[in-house]
């Protein structure tokens, strides 16, 4: 996994004090990390609009027309004069070189927006608005450094922003560029390494973390002398629908469980892998309940919450008080936003819309961590949350083929299925979460079209 910071400003300054570096040297490391990539990527004949604001954001993108200057069919827009020393400084050396200045924006083969970073500290005012309305309806290919222009740090858009292929940020990266929101403007993300040891900022201390492909742990056997007890016992408690069981269990046997067992009262049809039995198994070892649960009477719910077994809590159970009493160290909540407020608003912590909620993700996660350090939380979305007290860790990969019914069961069902093998909650959710989303990025099919059958069988060929 990878460091992600809130902010890297007083970073860079640290980087500055330690290493006797300076901020000429930095912006001319992050400008040439945009420079190997294009250089790298296009043919030299390809035309270069760089489109540069007044802030130091703007300044590496007239460093950016220098160092592409002559390389390139390089051309730069100044949407207005630098107004901070280096961006003057870094103007007089490009027009020393006579670098290519344009009056107006046009359809270049690649756009580089560098407007606005991350300094942007107000609304976009309308001549903004215009001018990445306008990027963003060209047919380019379009990189943003450091952050998307009209993505503010907390990863929220106002009213536009532009809409890059690739963003190439400067030195770490930045928790803005993870928001559910940025998922739609980021596009790749790349960080720029700024003349700096990337020790200095692994050692940097921070609380949340990008997960990669190598983070997913699948559940190898590698005892031959095993038998089904020996990967666990999972009990999914179904409720008014069984369906969503049926998926949760199919996920859970495909994963590795020994033995999937759906607890109800009525007799189900149900697939012939699955057993099915009216009470918790002596053997269990781990119970998911939630996915298609409805009502259930308030004792029966709370004879489960009170086991002390690993429990993955879903769905239609945060919309019921009870749970608020055992939100311990045995429970995994694996809510969407349209719950996650329920669960907020439940427990007194605020009582918000889902859009508050999407704007301000890791905020909220952290007001409910901090009061309920124990749990383990997995907050669904198009950059998944897993959180426990001060940690949290980012999944990046999911995408819209994601985003349909029964895709939340088979995630339940996958964790779940770690948990009754014996992983702890934080790993299980991490490796769950990670092939989940993996099974669906491997679907080759049209991305509309993926089902939660389609996703369990991609999880056997992770
Ligand atoms: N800190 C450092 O040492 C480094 C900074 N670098 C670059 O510097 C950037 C940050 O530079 P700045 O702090 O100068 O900020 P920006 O370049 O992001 O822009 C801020 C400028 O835009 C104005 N502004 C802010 N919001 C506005 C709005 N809504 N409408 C109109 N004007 C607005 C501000 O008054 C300021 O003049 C980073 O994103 C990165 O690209 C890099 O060169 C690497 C090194
Ligand atoms: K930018």
């Amino acid at each position: 996994m990878k460091k992600i910071f809130d902010e890297v400003r007083s970073l860079d300054k640290k980087a500055i004090e330690n290493y006797f570096l300076s901020e000429d040297i930095l912006m001319e490391h992050a400008s040439i990390g945009i420079q190997k990539y294009i250089t790298k990527k296009f043919k030299k004949n390809e035309k270069i609009l760089i489109v540069s604001g007044t802030g130091n954001n703007g300044a590496d993108g007239i460093a950016l027309a220098r160092l592409l200057h002559k390389k390139f069919d390089v051309s730069l827009y100044l949407t207005n004069e630098p107004k901070t020393e280096i961006g003057k400084l870094q103007l007089k050396r490009a027009k020393s070189i006579n670098v290519n200045f344009v009056k107006d924006i046009f359809q270049a083969d690649i756009i580089v927006d560098c407007i606005f970073g991350t300094g942007l500290n107000k609304e976009l005012d309308k001549n903004s608005i215009d001018l990445i309305e306008k990027l963003n309806n060209f047919k380019s290919f379009k990189i943003a450094c450091d952050i998307p222009s009209g993505l503010d740090i907390l990863g929220r858009v106002t009213t536009i922003a532009f809409k890059a292929n690739i963003t190439i940020t400067m030195g770490a990266l930045k928790t803005a560029l993870f928001s559910d929101v940025a998922k739609d403007y980021v596009g790749k993300i790349k960080v720029a390494k700024l003349g700096i040891e990337d020790e200095f900022f692994q050692s940097t201390l921070t609380n949340k973390y990008l997960l990669e492909k190598s983070d997913l742990v699948l559940p190898y056997r590698n005892i031959e002398n095993s038998h089904k007890g020996t990967y666990g016992h999972l009990n999914v408690i179904s409720g008014e629908k069984v369906g969503a069981s049926i998926i949760a269990s199919m996920a859970a046997f495909s994963f590795g469980t020994g033995l999937v067992t759906i607890i109800s009262e009525n007799q189900e049809s149900i697939p012939h892998l699955i057993m099915q039995d009216k009470v918790i198994s002596k053997n269990c070892t781990a119970i998911a309940i939630g996915m298609g649960l409805g009502k259930i009477d308030d004792s029966k719910l709370e004879n489960i919450l009170k086991l002390k077994l690993p429990k993955v809590l879903d769905a239609d159970i945060f919309y019921n008080k009870l749970i608020l009493e055992y939100l311990n160290e045995y429970v995994v909540l694996t809510p969407h936003p349209k719950e996650f407020i329920s669960l907020l608003k439940l427990a007194n912590i605020t009582d918000i819309s889902i859009e508050e909620l999407q704007n301000n993700r890791f905020k909220y996660v952290k007001e409910f961590c901090n009061k309920y350090p124990d749990v383990v939380l997995l907050l669904k979305g198009s950059n998944v949350i897993i959180a426990q007290d001060d940690n949290i860790y980012i999944n990046s990969f999911g995408n819209s083929s994601l985003s349909k019914g029964g895709s939340g069961d088979v995630l339940s069902g996958l964790i779940a299925s770690l948990l009754a093998q014996g992983y702890k909650r934080v790993e299980g959710c991490i490796s769950a979460s990670l092939a989940h989303t993996l099974s669906a990025l491997n679907y080759s099919k049209n991305n509309y079209s993926l089902t939660p059958d389609n996703l369990i069988e991609g999880i056997k060929n992770l």
